[in-house]
């Protein structure tokens, strides 16, 4: 047996590149997972099953566009380890997805799984796209090309797939019917965050925001900050961004800046959220209805009580953690913290509630919506409420007492907790 070399992240960054920082999500991520799997006292073997996904696909799928013309679209599946069970995790559909990326969020995606102890592995998918770009149909034939391309390695007890970046329930919807089609009987379980009337979940389109927000819960408890009095500043008004809000609107809090793609917008006296939530189009833009718009790098800066990036990735940069105001951060996004910018914001005292727990409401809930499928007996919205508010608040509580207990800080916790299910198993299968 091998033993665990040091880590030492200030190394690793400088042989990455010649920046003072890596933006690189795999090679950061590995940076973690070496750090984890050490600290848990497991060897060198375990690091190196870890580190990477034991499985990525590449696609070329080809699309017939409205004007005749075909397109060749590049799409990926990444797996990156299924001990536990099935692999999990969405897809996004993005002109900047890499096969990088993909990579690290399929890691990420069995972290969250390990830290929501739920039967899965983690996986994610991507099709490097801009479908503001495309056409309803257009849009229909790449999902279900991507589907055919993709069919051999997912399936309900294999990868099931769910919505991410600039995907939604239509585009789940056609995926099922493309799956059931190629299977020859129907397949609810194939893939989550379908619309109710194909078997999807009650709560599954608010879960992550829902998760958020009792991440904010607990954090607030933290800090002595009372919910009703803060002020909240949201990057990113899709999904995740526009209804977590909506939540912290209707919990009391002030919202006084979001922003989408285009920019964002600001007021120091509260936003009209449900105002917001109606203007939005299907892509999370609103910013552009607006006359007076600051920029995505000013929002991140303004003064506020909790900032939540629920956009992208490497927001939050060594170049501006210094200037963060916030005194909470709460990841809703994959990845918007690097990890120069993580030791930062700890060092100033900010507490960083990362994104593979505060994100994990979704895949929590889509792990919901599979069992409903299983079992075709369905949930209230009540009790999918109830089921995810316990899983989120043991997993809060468990990551920050790892963090006391360990002196770490919420991050390497996080992935001490999260990485824990799949090396176990992985040992008892005799892999490691
Ligand atoms: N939808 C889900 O269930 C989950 C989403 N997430 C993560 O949350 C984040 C947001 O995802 P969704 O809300 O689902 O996506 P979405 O597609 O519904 O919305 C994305 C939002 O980000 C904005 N945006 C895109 N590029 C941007 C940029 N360069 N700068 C600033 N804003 C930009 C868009 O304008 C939009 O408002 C992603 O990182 C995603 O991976 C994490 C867990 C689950
Ligand atoms: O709902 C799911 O299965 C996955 C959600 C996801 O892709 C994520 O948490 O990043």
């Amino acid at each position: 047996m091998k033993t665990i070399l040091p880590v030492n992240r200030n190394q690793v960054q400088k042989q990455d590149s010649t920046k003072s920082e890596t933006l690189d999500l795999l090679n950061s991520t590995k940076l973690i997972i070496k750090e984890a799997v050490q600290k848990l006292g497991y060897n060198e073997d375990m690091y190196e099953l870890l580190k990477e996904p034991v499985r990525i696909l590449t696609v070329r799928i080809p699309v017939r566009m409205d004007d005749g013309s075909i397109k060749v679209f590049t799409g990926y599946r990444s797996q990156h380890n299924d001990a536990v069970g099935p692999t999990k995790g969405g897809v996004r559909f993005h002109p900047e997805v890499n096969e990088e990326e993909v990579k690290a969020l399929s890691i990420w995606m069995s972290l969250k799984c390990g830290i929501a102890d739920l039967p899965y592995g983690g996986g994610k998918g991507g099709i490097i796209c801009d479908p503001r770009n495309m056409s309803f149909r257009e849009l229909e034939r790449l999902s279900r090309g991507y589907v055919r391309a993709i069919s051999q390695i997912v399936g309900p007890t294999k990868d099931i797939p769910a919505p991410d970046v600039y995907t939604n329930s239509q585009i789940m919807a056609w995926m099922m019917d493309e799956y059931s089609r190629i299977r020859e009987f129907d397949s609810p379980g194939f893939i989550t965050g379908k619309p109710i009337v194909l078997g999807g979940s009650q709560g599954r389109e608010t879960a992550t925001a829902r998760g958020v927000t009792i991440c904010i819960e607990e954090a607030v408890k933290k800090r002595g900050i009372n919910l009703q009095d803060a002020r909240i500043v949201i990057q990113g008004f899709g999904n995740a961004g526009s209804f977590l809000a909506k939540f912290m609107h209707d919990a009391g809090a002030k919202v006084i800046g979001i922003s989408d793609v285009h920019g964002g917008i600001y007021n120091p006296e509260g936003l009209d959220i449900d105002y917001l939530l109606d203007r939005r189009d299907s892509f999370g833009s609103v910013s552009q209805l607006f006359n007076n718009t600051i920029s995505n790098e000013e929002l991140l800066e303004l003064d506020c009580d909790i900032l939540v990036p629920a956009a992208i990735s490497n927001q939050i940069t060594a170049q501006n953690a210094h200037r963060i105001k916030a005194s909470i951060v709460v990841e809703a996004a994959n990845g918007p913290t690097t990890l120069e910018a993580t030791k930062i914001l700890d060092e100033r005292g900010v507490l960083l509630v990362p994104d593979i727990l505060a994100s994990s409401g979704g895949v929590t809930v889509s792990y919901f919506e599979w069992v409903q499928n299983n079992q075709g007996y369905y949930w209230s919205e009540e009790e999918v409420a109830e089921k995810l508010g316990k899983v989120m608040v043991d997993s809060f509580k468990n990551i920050y007492q790892t963090s006391q207990a360990h002196q770490v800080d919420m991050r390497l916790a996080a992935y001490m907790v999260g990485i824990r299910k799949t090396a176990e198993a992985s040992r008892f299968r005799g892999w490691v």
